[in-house]
């Protein structure tokens, strides 16, 4: 893997607007379509700038197996912009892909890694504002030899500062109906009440409330924390971790200033009033927060990652093996994600040139 090109400071960054850099994940899955997709659907949907990262063999096969008539354009994110509105602009990384839809192989993870790799140098570098990923699937790129859950912790390791540490990263799950965050990630579900400490609530609320502040423009955002026991813990009778663990990190949120409200029993906070109370509900585990935030917005959702000093947003879905190659693929949720990465970026900018 490629070592990191530094950050550039805050005093450089770029005034203009600079595409979004879109790695184009699993061959074998649905990514490459609805990159497609997104780019055939740019001016009807209002699809920001891309320049899309990767095998434009890959591309130009899939587009020819769905009959999909894209112009690409093989070129540098310097020229993205001024060729975007009449092709799909590809910035050729990594090894060529191999797979062939729905059927993943081993030979892949290094197309995807390599092309994720060069993506978020592009933003590192200054040359694009933010990276959004196509699915990628964890189990072959971790029989690759790859050393993260997900997306989420590579792009963590890759934002380590110059001391060794690494920053903690919140994942946002947004859409205009629900926005969530799991305060444990990809771990299985046995571990998570070892897991769940009143600093990793504490934590993982102020990096949300800092990025809705300075990315979603929202100056005071409220946060709803879900209880892990049924009727968050019922006064401890179901349970210690929501009085023990839950209660004292809203206390000390609240404390500091931070809008948060909880443990709330989680099998009612997703009705719309209950909705209606919240900007953001952080739950205690992948599944309980996620859930209602795919069945409300699966084809709007967003994965977003906070926390990092770069923006990255994703589609909510995976790979979606059962349909690649098959033209069912919806983009909505990609095409939200590149939307939601262009906002992000803009507001973060505009805030960065108020300061
Ligand atoms: N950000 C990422 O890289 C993510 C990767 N994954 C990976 O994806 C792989 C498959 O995961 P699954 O749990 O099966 O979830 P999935 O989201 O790939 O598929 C679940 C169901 O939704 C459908 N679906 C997904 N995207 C769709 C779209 N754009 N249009 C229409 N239908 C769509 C699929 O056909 C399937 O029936 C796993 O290896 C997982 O690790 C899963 C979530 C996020
Ligand atoms: N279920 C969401 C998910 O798995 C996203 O993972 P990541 O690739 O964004 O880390």
């Amino acid at each position: 893997m490629t070592p990191p090109p530094a950050a550039p400071p805050r005093t450089m960054r770029p005034t203009a607007r600079r595409p979004l850099a879109l790695a184009l994940g699993e061959p074998a899955g649905v990514g490459p379509e609805i990159v497609l997709m997104a780019w055939r659907d740019r001016r009807a949907r209002e699809v920001p700038d891309f320049i899309a990262v990767g095998d434009p063999d890959l591309l130009e096969d899939r587009a020819r197996r769905l009959g999909l008539d894209i112009p690409l354009a093989r070129t540098v994110p310097e020229e993205a912009a001024a060729l975007f509105a009449d092709a799909l602009p590809v910035l050729a990384a990594g090894p060529a892909a191999t797979a062939a839809p729905g059927r993943p192989d081993a030979a892949s993870a290094a197309c995807v890694l390599e092309a994720l790799a060069a993506a978020l140098d592009l933003v590192m570098v200054g040359l694009a504002d933010a990276l959004v990923t196509c699915p990628l699937a964890k189990s072959v790129v971790q029989a690759a030899g790859f050393p993260f859950p997900g997306h989420t912790e590579y792009l963590t390791d890759r934002a380590r500062r110059p001391d060794g540490s690494v920053p903690r990263p919140a994942m946002l799950i947004w859409s205009p109906q629900l926005a969530v965050v799991p305060a444990t990630i990809h771990v299985p579900l046995k571990d998570v009440p070892g897991l769940l400490t009143t600093g990793l609530l504490v934590e993982t609320g102020r990096i949300v409330a800092r990025d809705m502040a300075r990315r979603f423009g929202l100056a005071r955002p409220r946060l709803a924390f879900c209880g892990l026991n049924p009727h968050a813990g019922e006064g401890g009778l179901m349970g210690i971790e929501d009085e023990a663990v839950v209660r004292p990190a809203v206390a000390a949120l609240a404390a500091e200033g931070i809008a948060a409200i909880g443990p709330l029993p989680a099998d009612t906070m997703f009705h719309p009033e209950a909705r209606a109370r919240y900007d953001v509900a952080i739950g205690m585990y992948h599944d309980q927060v996620l859930i209602p935030a795919k069945t409300l917005a699966f084809h709007d959702g967003v994965n977003a990652t906070l926390g990092l000093p770069f923006i990255r947003t994703s589609p909510d879905h995976g790979t979606a093996f059962d349909i690649a190659g098959t033209g069912r693929a919806d983009p909505s949720s990609l095409i939200a994600a590149l939307k939601l990465a262009r906002r992000l970026a803009d507001t973060e900018a505009a805030g960065a040139q108020a300061a």
